[in-house]
């Protein structure tokens, strides 16, 4: 029988690897499901949709207000889902200095200008209630931010006035931030064409220390919408089995993009060439290959009806098949629950976009898919 599984356990730990950085490795054998991570935020800070950061979701823990929407008595741009988080915001992110900040805060028409004026802002509170959270979050992982670009320069004017920060700390914390935040997504709906938007960025110290990987064998969950205090924590669950001493690794991006839009986007944002197992393969690929990756999974069928091409040309097929939502223009990844507290796995997976559960046939207890880590790695 399988060992007993506590949810509060971290199963993963730091470690470095060359030329990958801090990266986090499994302490132990992982099972389909397990919870390898549960991870509070240093800091929340709104998307710029809307000229007001909290129209309608409550301005610390970021749960849609609907029946309760409690404004804070000084600013007209933040309200509260309750008198509990208003009252923690007034002490932290929402005290005199930055209500004051947002209220006095010039139009800024950008909406990625706006959300960094946000985690500039968000960044100042911390280090006024938490140093030692300010300094954890100064020591993430933000690349060569030795020069300031002309965005950095532009944001610091603004800003710089409330937060007396330097421009070296303001550049420091934008790269830190393009770096390591989460974005903490709107509930999926089908007539929005599978378009989501975010709601809110975090950054959770522990969980910017998963690196990449473009088959990732861990997702990442969100629920800001849930009952109780930890609705702005995020989970991450092993998506399949994973052996001791293996990396674990996200997917900073929905896992059906194509090699080009997929390195892109690593270099820019994240300053790496990928090299995954993956990336090894589709680099080769031809541009019409690439779009038979498209959403319908058009491409994954006929290769797996293709005993030849299986493994060579397309040895990812499995993941995309098992892995990947079937729900119309979703595109999310898709786990199991996490085991019963005696330890036995869930048949039931979950996907980390749209929230849909689906009872996966055959799919619980099994070991195939350490088969399918050996394939892969
Ligand atoms: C969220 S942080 C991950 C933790 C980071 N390695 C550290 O040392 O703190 C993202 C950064 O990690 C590095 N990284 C992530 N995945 C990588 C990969 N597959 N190969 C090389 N570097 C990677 C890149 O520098 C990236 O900007």
């Amino acid at each position: 029988m399988a060992a007993p599984i506590s949810p509060s356990e971290t199963l993963v730990m730091p470690v470095n690897i060359p030329n990958r950085g801090r990266a986090l490795v499994a302490i132990r054998d992982i099972r389909a499901g397990e919870i390898l991570l549960s991870d509070s935020p240093l800091l929340l800070y709104p998307a710029a949709f809307s000229s007001s950061p909290a129209s309608s979701f409550c301005s610390l823990c970021f749960r849609s207000l609907l029946s309760v929407r409690i404004p804070c008595p000084s600013c007209p741009s933040s309200a509260f889902c309750s008198v509990r988080c208003l009252s923690t915001a007034l002490c932290s992110s929402h005290g005199p200095s930055i209500c004051r900040a947002l209220a006095a805060l010039p139009p800024v028409h950008d909406p990625e200008l706006r959300a960094q004026c946000y985690f500039l802002l968000a960044a100042y509170a911390l280090s006024l209630t938490s140093p030692d959270n300010f300094y954890l979050l100064l020591s993430l992982d933000g690349g060569d931010a030795a020069s300031a670009h002309p965005e950095a320069i532009a944001l610091h004017a603004l800003i710089a006035p409330v937060t007396g920060f330097s421009l070296e700390v303001t550049t420091s914390l934008i790269a830190k931030d393009k770096r390591n935040a989460f974005g903490l997504m709107e509930p999926f709906r089908l007539e929005d064409g599978g378009e989501r938007r975010v709601r809110a960025y975090g950054i959770y110290p522990s969980a910017s220390f998963f690196n990449h990987d473009c088959l990732p064998n861990a997702c990442r969950f969100d629920y800001l919408d849930r009952d109780g205090d930890d609705n702005s924590k995020i989970t991450v669950r092993a998506i399949f089995d994973i052996p001791k001493g293996r990396e674990v690794c996200l997917s900073y991006f929905p896992v059906n993009w194509g090699y080009k839009e997929r390195q892109e986007r690593l270099m820019e944002d994240y300053g790496f060439q990928c090299n995954c197992d993956r990336c090894e393969v589709e680099k080769n690929w031809k541009d019409e290959e690439e779009e038979g990756m498209d959403d319908d999974n058009d491409e994954v069928g006929e290769m797996e009806d293709s005993e030849e091409n299986e493994n060579v040309d397309f040895p990812h097929a499995y993941f995309f098949v098992r892995y990947v939502c079937d729900q119309e223009d979703c595109g999310g990844t898709i786990a199991p629950l996490p085991p019963s507290p005696k330890g036995t796995l869930s048949d039931v997976m979950e996907c980390n976009v749209c929230g849909q559960l689906k009872k996966e046939e055959g799919f619980g207890g099994h070991g195939s898919d350490s088969e399918f880590g050996a394939m892969i790695d």
